[in-house]
């Protein structure tokens, strides 16, 4: 990408980058970037006198120091023009170049070790958690936004998280709407509160209306963005900028694009230099999924996209993460020494984790039908919580600590057996005028992971997910191995299960055997039941959005999908999958309303499921108490 007008308006200019020289003498990354260079060679950089400057942070990505000195749009920039101590951009015509009058022996761009003693560039952000706050919402118009961003937006602004005086929301959509257009379009599904309470929402929402793909629009919400800013702080700039692309995948490279081009907060980039401390701030952007359709797609998307922005400014969203039972997992396995020695294969015999749905596709069939249900549930939904099953401790809640051990689970499944997937396709899919009349495309798959490591081998993991089948409802479900020497004779009652239901009606629950009340020795299933609606009755469990959108106000990663993670992820599915395109496995027809495909179900009995007979739960009560 060449530089463009933007970014000589707004006067970006990094001091270095990794490659060739451009055609300038600039690095053709930083070309690719948008950003204009100081020279190809770190020349006009190599002397900043004070390498403790903690306005330096270092890159994710490399070894490079790289930083930007923002110029913003309307400052004069005078030759010799001191920005911060020891640093200053000298105007040269064409060019600015960063200067300094220190010596270049302590330079910070020879060598790693120089910044070894400043603070993380994370650390940086999350310390600017106050300050404007500007959100914007690409695809503003669309289902999903009005469905799930808004209304989660207008939650957290319910609860006080976001107060009226330091946050602004933009739309920004190609539709040609007003802002009480947009409004108007969102308030229907903002539910339980007063219509003064969402009116007071929606003045804080404003439409800016443009294309994906060209620099008028996106200079527009620019300009707004800026307007804004200034209005509460007199300078344009000093704010947080959360990016929220709620659009569909194909245009993720030219937004981002333009989003890097002309919407960056111009006091903090990417790599940054924050000119000082008065102006902090960050900008971030929410990615939705799908995150390409197979291994090579994503890997494309994931340079183009981190050749804009870095990976702490990235927040991959899998909305699973943010369910409260998906969070409770790690408490649940490292906070309890009931369940330390129990999880391993010593002591479990498998794991289901599924996913059903009592409806179809209902309208989306035109996209599902280029997906399937692998690349909509199984591969990203249940493949985290697969990991948060599977994974061993992490050293810390560290956010990186954590993702290091989800990664390392996923590096260590092996290829999957296709002896070991069901995949179905419901009857009525195909009557949808957008899903081709020879589609093969899977709506309903069970899939055995194994995991080849010294806690799991031999367990098999199997994620199941449908649409269109008898009830809706996300579980996992643990079942342990029988209890050697069976004294009672009541194995065939049922194993034990330790089942976490993620929804509806979240619950976690053991099934195990216990004497039957009474005078006779005689046993049968029942279980310690812990059902969130009655054990926390004055609870509001927030929706996964709400609290995924709050964690990255505040620089959480913890929830999002790493780069890497996302890697493993499809290298575990993408041979399946591409030989699903190809018709080499083939999708069994099931009725709507079933439970799918028998051979589902025969395939997890084949798996040693053991199905539990004759267990009739009573629903507790306090009444008879
Ligand atoms: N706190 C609470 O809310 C509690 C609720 N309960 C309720 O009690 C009921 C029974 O509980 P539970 O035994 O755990 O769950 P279910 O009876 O729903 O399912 C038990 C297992 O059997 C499988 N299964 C069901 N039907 C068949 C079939 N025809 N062939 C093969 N496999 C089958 C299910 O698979 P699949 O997942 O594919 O359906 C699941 O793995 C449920 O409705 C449950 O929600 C129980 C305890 C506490
Ligand atoms: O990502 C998706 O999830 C929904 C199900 O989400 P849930 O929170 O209601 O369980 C699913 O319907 C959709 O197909 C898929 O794209």
């Amino acid at each position: 990408m060449i530089e463009t007008d933007r970014d000589r308006a707004q006067g970006w200019w990094t001091a270095g980058g990794s490659t060739k020289p451009g055609p300038d003498g600039g690095r053709r990354d930083d070309l690719a970037r948008g950003y204009k260079t100081s020279g190809g060679r770190r020349k006009g950089v190599r002397s900043i006198a004070n390498p403790s400057l903690p306005h330096f942070a270092k890159s994710n990505r490399g070894t490079d120091y790289v930083p930007l000195i923002p110029v913003p749009k309307g400052r004069v920039v005078a030759a010799g023009n001191l920005v911060t101590p020891g640093l200053y951009l000298k105007d040269e015509g064409n060019h600015t170049r960063i200067m300094s009058g220190g010596s270049s022996e302590s330079s910070p761009f020879s060598g790693q070790s120089s910044f070894s003693s400043l603070p993380d560039i994370k650390d940086l952000e999350i310390s600017s958690e106050s300050g404007c706050l500007s959100i914007v919402v690409l695809g503003a118009s669309g289902d999903l936004a009005k469905k799930k961003t808004f209304p989660a937006l207008f939650h957290l602004f319910q609860q006080g998280f976001l107060q009226s005086g330091e946050v602004h929301i933009f739309g920004y959509a190609r539709s040609n709407l007003s802002d009480d257009g947009l409004r108007e379009r969102i308030r229907g599904y903002l539910k339980g509160a007063s219509d003064e309470h969402v009116s007071q929402f929606l003045q804080l929402i404003k439409y800016v209306s443009g294309s994906y793909d060209s620099g008028e629009g996106f200079e527009s919400l620019n300009n707004a963005i800026s307007e804004y800013e200034t209005s509460k702080t007199n300078e344009s700039g000093s704010s947080r900028r959360l990016f929220y692309l709620a659009l569909p995948p194909s245009v993720y490279p030219s937004v981002s694009k333009m989003i890097r081009s002309y919407c960056m907060n111009p006091f903090v980039a990417s790599i940054h230099v924050v000119l000082s401390a008065s102006r902090t701030g960050w900008s971030r952007v929410i990615v939705e999924k799908p995150f390409g359709k197979d291994l090579d797609s994503a890997e494309e998307l994931s340079s183009q996209l981190g050749e804009l922005f870095d990976e702490h400014q990235l927040y991959r969203i899998d909305h699973y993460l943010g369910k409260e039972l998906v969070q409770n997992l790690l408490v649940l396995r490292f906070a309890n020494r009931l369940f330390l020695p129990l999880w391993n294969r010593d002591n479990i015999d498998n794991v289901q984790i599924v996913f059903r749905e009592d409806f179809g596709t209902e309208g989306r069939g035109g996209y599902f039908d280029q997906y399937g249900i692998i690349r909509d549930i199984i591969q990203n939904h249940l493949l985290q919580v697969f990991c948060l099953v599977a994974m061993e401790k992490p050293v810390s809640l560290k956010p990186e600590h954590i993702r290091d051990e989800k990664v390392k689970v996923l590096q260590s499944v092996s290829p999957i057996k296709y002896d070991e997937v069901v995949i179905g396709q419901y009857e009525g899919y195909k009557d949808d005028p957008t899903v081709p009349d020879d589609s093969n495309t899977p709506t309903f798959a069970s899939v055995v992971l194994r995991v080849h490591n010294e806690r799991w081998e031999g367990v098999p993991f199997i994620l199941k997910a449908g649409k269109a089948l008898s009830s809706r409802k996300a579980e996992i479900r643990v079942q342990f191995k029988d209890a050697p020497g069976d004294i009672f004779r009541c194995k065939k009652q049922g194993r034990n299960e330790f089942v976490i239901r993620l929804q509806p009606s979240e619950a976690m629950y053991m099934k195990l055997t216990v004497k039957k009340p009474g005078l006779e020795m005689a046993t049968e299933q029942s279980e310690l039941d812990l059902s969130y609606g009655l054990r926390y009755q004055d609870v509001k469990i927030p929706e996964a959005y709400e609290r995924l959108i709050l964690d990255t106000i505040r620089g959480d990663q913890q929830h999002f999908v790493r780069r890497d993670e996302l890697k493993a992820a499809w290298e575990i599915f993408t041979p399946l999958l591409h030989d699903i395109d190809a018709g080499k496995l083939k999708s069994i027809p099931y009725k709507p309303g079933t439970r799918g495909p028998s051979e589902a179900d025969e395939m997890s009995t084949r798996m040693g499921y053991v199905q539990t007979h004759g267990y009739i739960w009573i629903p507790p009560t306090l009444s008879k108490f």
